[in-house]
């Protein structure tokens, strides 16, 4: 599409009905319509949403559906399942619903079904993971596997650890799952700190085996590993590779048959679902790793067939433009009750951010409307005591998605009623709001002296009108983790839709990776005028002349 979607009569209608809602309060949608849950929430694969809490009406979800019209949503949804090549700046297929196609119907990119493949390099996991489970595989010295540790990041991190922290309670007893993402030698120093290199088996993930953190890191790891084992035959024992691309696994000194292949059609933020999900599968085994596979499946289903009206993901995304690009909300907040899911914000940060953080349509227009949302959260509970001050009584529009389990991993410690009444308390409160008139009888109520009342009016009024999303489910299992993670993955791609974007290509990323390319070797290099920038060109004189005063 050319035209831009902010050209088209449903957002021209969306505009001028957001003139009329901004004036209206949640807790009057509430007051005038007793049955807004039941209007505004859907159940489905285990997972509910209520949406009721949030700035719309029924009108609103008409127009919005309007807008998806107009947009192609399900033509989109088509291509999208079928196979076409709809990341067109990389001309590839992006095709995360392969890996979890648990019907094993054929799916076929350029004419040739991708199951085969993908069935092959499942069932590799499951043979090498049951090997590091049962104690078959052996370290160099002889010794079973205890400590595995996945070397990568952004998408070949982010999935993986987040996953293998909220399933902990499905771990293997004997192992400990390690993630090291970050180039700072502090992070794989500390790491291997606590290792012993005889029962360490390190996986190499990266899509492009290109990234500078990721290469630095398993080239000191090596290192570190043939240093403390006295012979490089170690490596074979001690190292895998998880990418697509084997001719540089192959130069890095890692065995072909060590490595565990994916594809240029799985994008980095979706590749939980390929090998790169391998320290998954070694820590909680093929069966439950299967349990989440098939939660995102169903997802799938539901996200390509349901009518909009009762499409889980799509009215997730729906709301999001709504506020995004007609209320010009700038952020959103993900908080998980759950502690399991302390990771959650961290992996959608990178799910959202690096597939809608874009200023130009597929076709290259620059687009005229404000999109992604910057995403960001914590744990709900702590995050009341941090900063949900702002969330109350700040001064930005801050939709919220709330997360819910209704029984927790630890259930017979007796705490989860007091999570319970937390975040429904803070999802009400922040909608709802206090008054005036209810502030002024709440502070009389508690004895404040009717001259400091007025004082403090002011600073104990509520505005409300904060709107949130409560995603809740029975317990945190793989097969419910696959779901939720599907349900944000088809989000994304709905407004991306919408948008006009393609959120599978990030080339917003390329730019500083080159700069840090060129300024690497400005650093041990005896010069003092580079040509970068006056703070640039400074900052690196400073950092030398402290580096060799010390
Ligand atoms: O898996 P790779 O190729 O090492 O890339 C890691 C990450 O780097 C990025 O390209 C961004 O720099 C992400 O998209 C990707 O997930």
């Amino acid at each position: 599409m050319n035209t831009l979607i902010s050209q088209s009569a449903a957002w021209a209608a969306l505009k001028t009905h957001q003139q009329y809602l901004a004036t209206v309060h949640l807790r009057d949608l509430f007051a005038l319509d007793n049955q807004r849950f039941e209007r505004f929430s859907v159940e489905t694969c285990g997972l509910l949403l209520d949406y009721s809490k949030n700035r719309l009406t029924q009108e609103t979800l008409t127009l919005l559906q309007q807008l998806a019209q107009a947009a192609q949503l399900s033509e989109w949804i088509r291509q999208l399942f079928q196979g076409d090549p709809i990341n067109n700046t990389e001309e590839r297929a992006a095709l995360h619903i392969a890996l979890r196609n648990r019907s094993n119907l054929p799916i076929r990119v350029a004419g040739q079904d991708v199951m085969p493949q993908v069935n092959a390099v499942l069932a590799k996991m499951h043979q090498f993971s049951d090997s590091i489970r049962e104690g078959e595989w052996r370290g160099y010295t002889g010794k079973p596997i205890k400590s595995i540790v996945n070397i990568g990041i952004g998408g070949s991190d982010l999935g993986p650890a987040m996953v293998t922290r909220a399933l902990k309670a499905y771990h293997h007893p004997r192992l400990r799952a390690y993630f090291v993402s970050n180039v700072d030698g502090t992070h794989l120093g500390e790491t291997l700190a606590e290792l012993d290199p005889e029962t360490t088996l390190f996986i190499v993930s990266s899509k492009t085996f290109t990234t500078q953190e990721t290469l630095l890191n398993a080239n000191s790891a090596r290192t570190w590993l043939i240093n403390q084992l006295g012979n490089d035959k170690a490596v074979a024992k001690h190292f895998v590779a998880v990418s697509t691309a084997q001719q540089k696994v192959t130069e890095f000194g890692i065995d072909p048959t060590n490595m565990f292949e994916f594809w240029d059609w799985v994008g980095g933020r979706y590749s939980l679902w390929s090998a790169i999900g391998l320290p998954i599968v070694i820590m909680i085994g093929m069966d439950n790793f299967a349990a989440l596979l098939a939660g995102a499946h169903d997802l799938d289903n539901h996200f390509a067939t349901a009518p909009w009206e009762r499409n889980l993901p799509v009215l997730m995304g729906l709301i999001e433009i709504w506020y995004s690009s007609f209320f010009g909300a700038t952020s959103q907040a993900v908080l998980p009750y759950d502690y399991t899911l302390e990771l959650f914000p961290a992996y959608l940060q990178q799910l959202a951010m690096e597939s809608l953080g874009k200023r130009v349509t597929r076709s290259g227009n620059t687009v005229n409307y404000p999109t992604a949302p910057i995403i960001w959260g914590t744990l709900g509970n702590n995050g009341q005591h941090a900063f949900y001050q702002l969330l109350h009584q700040g001064t930005h529009l801050i939709p919220t998605d709330f997360i819910i389990a209704i029984e927790s991993q630890y259930n017979e410690l007796g705490h989860q009623n007091a999570v319970l009444s937390n975040v429904l308390a803070q999802s009400h409160a922040l909608m709802k709001g206090r008054n005036a008139e209810e502030t002024r009888l709440a502070l009389n109520q508690i004895g404040i002296a009717a001259e400091k009342v007025n004082q403090q009016l002011p600073h104990r009024v509520f505005p409300g009108n904060q709107p949130s999303n409560l995603l809740v489910y029975h317990q945190l299992t793989p097969k419910i983790l696959g779901t939720l993670i599907a349900a944000y993955e088809h989000k994304v791609f709905v407004e991306s839709v919408c948008w006009g974007i393609n959120p599978f290509d990030q080339w917003g990323v390329e730019l500083g990776k080159q700069v840090a390319n060129l300024l690497l070797p400005e650093l041990t290099q005896e010069q003092s005028s580079y040509g970068y920038d006056g703070s640039t060109d400074s900052l690196l004189n400073y950092i030398k002349t402290h580096r060799l005063a010390s």
